[in-house]
């Protein structure tokens, strides 16, 4: 059984395309994936690695959680909060009433004051627990959003505050995880050899999920199923790997931006959980696609004629579901004022079908190479399947272009200015 199809549509400036000229190289980075030790590999077999103790000691402070709050404050930035908030929207029904449930609120993404403000208004007549979440412990947004509501948290709780405060941080070192310790606030591991981006299936991304009310085992079995299909060395037979070698085929043949678009919107944060995925991993040493996104249809009306007749620099990739459990119909109106009668036996889904079919015949038509990804239903199992799809392509994708997946030298060039003008005595104006 296929869990995730490939397909694509090209135009002729592509059609001689031969994916067994990759066979060789493909190999090669197969065998050094497997092999080496040295680099942030821990997340490949992460999700069989992962033990019933740790997936257990997640439920029960998720159960904990539940019950004792009304708000979890996630706080997190980049790849400490993407991958969750990601599961979160593409799971949890939207717009449902919070009274009876727990929100899950990803906080310390940002230094906006009135945010941060509005923020902690907002929680004086609810309970809350605190999860923060950094590998290295020293992340500027993630850190002053943990000393505000560490502090408000002590205002609220007192001595009990410690017992609301969970640590999520690497295995065996960092500051976050000194404090964790000196202040007797509870600890979740963050493998060392697992890096930010691609985190999401430690804790990561599943306590937050978990809370969520989205079921973690099923995100880990889709995940697993995906380790073990994805983990086929003959690139004809391995969709991730054969995902690499379009994109960076594509790539090579002068396209410079990759477009995932899709038509469901609770999938808008996937879209940016991928953009930190591939925008990280690949670009650097002046090179790389440059990961953009749109939701379709809303993004037909604002981006759609730049992807139809503009700049030809991108292709687009669509991501889309088979089978999804909801669905809307049209009603019957006698008096057909609005004149939509003739879609009165069609429902909503069946009308974003066909709009997902015409404009991928429309952009194919305008020279838009096309990449699509199916998945059959969209549920846990599926997302986790997903997600490391995802994951195992980037890391092939950025190895085919002989840049290191999983460092971020870039990121420290602003981190270090940041620090810098902050430190200086004057106020930068
Ligand atoms: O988890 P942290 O160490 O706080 O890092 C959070 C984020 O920080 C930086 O932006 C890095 O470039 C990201 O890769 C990382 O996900």
């Amino acid at each position: 059984m296929t869990h995730l199809n490939l397909s694509t549509k090209f135009n002729e400036r592509l059609f001689d395309m031969d994916f067994m000229n990759f066979g060789h190289s493909i190999s090669l980075i197969h065998h050094h994936l497997e092999e080496v030790e040295d680099e942030l590999t821990g997340w490949l077999k992460q999700p069989l690695n992962i033990t019933a103790e740790e997936v257990d000691e997640i439920h029960n402070l998720s159960d904990e959680i539940k019950e004792n709050a009304d708000v979890l404050l996630v706080i997190g930035i980049g790849g400490s909060y993407l991958g969750a908030k990601a599961v979160q929207e593409a799971l949890a029904p939207n717009f449902t009433k919070k009274e009876n449930g727990i929100e899950v609120l990803f906080v310390g993404h940002n230094l906006s004051g009135s945010y941060m403000k509005r923020l902690v208004e907002s929680l004086h007549n609810r309970d809350f627990y605190v999860n923060v979440i950094s590998k290295s412990g020293t992340t500027l947004e993630t850190s002053i959003a943990f000393r505000v509501l560490r502090h408000y948290s002590i205002e609220r709780y007192g001595q009990n505050a410690k017992n609301r405060i969970i640590v999520t941080t690497d295995s065996e070192k960092g500051l976050l995880k000194e404090i964790a310790l000196a202040q007797g606030y509870r600890m979740l591991d963050i493998p060392s050899n697992i890096g930010g981006r691609y985190s999401l299936l430690t804790p990561v991304g599943l306590l937050p999920i978990s809370v969520a009310g989205i079921n973690i085992t099923e995100i880990l079995r889709g995940a697993c199923q995906a380790v073990i299909d994805l983990n086929e060395e003959d690139l004809e037979k391995n969709e991730a790997y054969r995902y690499a070698v379009l994109r960076y085929e594509l790539y090579s043949r002068g396209y410079q931006v990759e477009l995932l678009a899709s038509f469901e919107p609770c999938l808008s944060y996937i879209h940016e959980w991928w953009k930190q995925l591939f925008g990280e991993s690949e670009g650097k040493e002046k090179k790389g696609l440059f990961p953009a996104s749109v939701n379709y249809s809303t993004d037909l009306h604002s981006l759609g004629q730049y992807v139809q007749e503009g700049n030809p620099l991108l292709f687009e990739t669509f991501l889309s579901f088979k089978h999804l459990s909801e669905d809307c119909h049209l009603p019957f109106n006698e008096l057909d004022d609005d004149q939509l009668n003739y879609l009165s036996h069609r429902s909503f889904n069946d009308i974003n079908h066909i709009s997902e079919q015409g404009t991928v015949l429309a952009h194919f038509e305008g020279g838009v190479p096309i990449i699509q990804i199916e998945l059959e239903r969209l549920d846990a199992f599926h997302i986790g399947y997903l997600l490391y799809f995802f994951m195992k392509a980037c890391a092939i994708s950025a190895y085919l272009q002989d840049v290191n997946p999983f460092d971020q030298p870039g990121v420290e060039a602003y981190k270090t200015k940041i620090r810098d003008l902050l430190n200086e005595k004057t106020i930068v104006s």
